[in-house]
């Protein structure tokens, strides 16, 4: 809206008017900053007899919508934490941040049709429960936790979550994080709307308590004279010391104070590696598997990448995914058209082979694993067999010499005797 412009708007009937309009400076002053002095404001024009009905609904019913329409408008952004060493001064902040474009949807993920279906359920009556988790005093947050072998689609859920809710995401690395005050000014310094994200959580924390420390470097190494770079040595010399107690402490309690909605999602290649602790309900409400490619996710990449939804090699492929261990990212990567002059059955075909040397590579692991199996099993009879027989011998030695003693012994009593 421009200044001196005016529009007419209307509520439940009633005409108002509203105008844009500023005070200029009362001083004109050369500066790179905006003058304090101007002061934007919009008039609200309404005849009297409606002036309850404007001040008592029709303003909040603005404020809201204007809420409304900055949330759709807001630009999501990808925040990453700054070390601590970073946080203070000018311009310094605890976070960077860059826009957050990652195209994956729930659409373009490739999974199990009805497990998808429940986490895209799940999490849009999350993202709605404001009055319910104020009801039963619980804080407004819910832990995903996702597992399986790299390439399943971990990252790809977590962009399609955030895209779905129109959250922020902020990627926290935990090994850049020092103590548990530190994570702990982290995530008060989030935003509401919001999915922290802790990935490959079996790396970068001791699940035991303490944090791994850094590999001691040889105490004879030069000392450097330059004062900035000797401090930024010494900082990181310091012993990290974020404990999953700490960790627990920060999801369990702190969002308890602080409003707002909060997703945190724990992705590990290694589930069997996490303490029950950290993962148990409460904190991870819902664990959720990402396999290997399954039909339902095959056909959604020959959707997504193909455009098709049917083909006479289907069933060939369909019966190979049951055979075989595929991630979805090798899958899509066999998929996609390498070249203008790959089409639909090129593809395929791609698919087709690279599914029967991964079932033949496969079989070809399984035997050397039996061979080998076979073999050391052997060898395990063999050594044993080779220790029972020493024993057995030990033993018709010691008889040997028990009886021989005795033998003597009853000689040279029987000699002493006789003499
Ligand atoms: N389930 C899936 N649906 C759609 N695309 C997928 C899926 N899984 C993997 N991909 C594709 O493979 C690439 C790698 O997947 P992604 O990074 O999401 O896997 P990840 O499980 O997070 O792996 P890592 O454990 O190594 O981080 C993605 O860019 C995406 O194109």
């Amino acid at each position: 809206m421009d200044y001196n412009e005016e529009i007419t708007d209307e509520f439940q009937g009633v005409k108002v008017w509203w105008s844009a309009n500023r005070t200029l400076p009362k001083t004109q002053r050369i500066s790179w900053y905006p003058n304090d002095d101007e002061k934007k404001y919009y008039r609200l024009t309404v005849h009297k007899r409606h002036r309850e009905l404007i001040t008592q609904s029709y303003i909040s019913h603005v404020m809201m919508e204007g809420k409304e329409i900055a949330t759709r408008k807001r630009q999501r952004k990808l925040y990453s934490n700054n070390p601590s060493q970073n946080w203070y001064g000018y311009r310094r902040s605890k976070w960077s941040n860059v826009l957050f474009e990652h195209p994956a949807t729930f659409d373009t993920l490739a999974m199990d049709a009805k497990l998808k279906e429940e986490i895209k359920n799940d999490l849009i009556k999350f993202s709605k429960g404001k009055d319910y988790y104020a009801r039963i005093g619980k804080a407004w947050k819910r832990g995903y936790l996702l597992y399986g072998p790299p390439g399943t689609g971990k990252s790809s859920m977590i962009a399609a979550m955030a895209n779905l809710l129109d959250y922020d995401v902020y990627d926290l690395e935990l090994t850049a994080v020092k103590e548990n005050t530190e994570l702990r000014r982290l995530l008060l310094d989030t935003s509401s709307k919001s999915i922290i994200v802790i990935e490959d959580i079996d790396c970068s924390i001791d699940l035991t308590g303490q944090r791994e420390k850094k590999k001691e470097k040889d105490g004879n190494e030069d000392e450097p004279s330059d004062p900035v770079t000797k401090r930024l040595k010494e900082e990181e010399k310091k012993e990290s010391k974020v404990t999953l107690s700490g960790l627990l402490n920060c999801i369990d309690g702190l969002w308890s104070s602080c409003g707002g909605e909060r997703i945190i999602v724990f992705t590990t290649n290694y589930v069997e590696k996490l303490d029950p602790a950290l993962i148990r309900r409460g904190r991870m409400d819902k664990h959720i598997e990402l396999s290997y490619c399954c039909f339902d996710a095959f056909k959604v990449f020959a959707k997504n990448y193909l455009e098709i939804d049917s083909h006479s090699l289907f069933g060939e492929i369909e019966s190979l995914l049951g055979e075989t261990n595929m991630t979805p990212a090798d899958v899509a990567e066999n998929l996609m058209p390498k070249s203008d002059y790959d089409d639909v059955e090129t593809c395929l075909k791609r698919l087709v082979e690279a599914l029967k040397d991964a079932k033949e590579e496969a079989k070809k692991k399984a035997e050397d694993e039996a061979r080998l199996k076979a073999e050391k099993e052997e060898e395990k009879q063999k050594q044993k067999s080779v220790k029972e027989e020493k024993e057995q011998s030990g033993k018709d030695d010691k008889e040997v010499k028990e009886n021989g003693v005795a033998l003597e012994a009853a000689e040279v009593k029987e000699n002493g005797v006789a003499h």
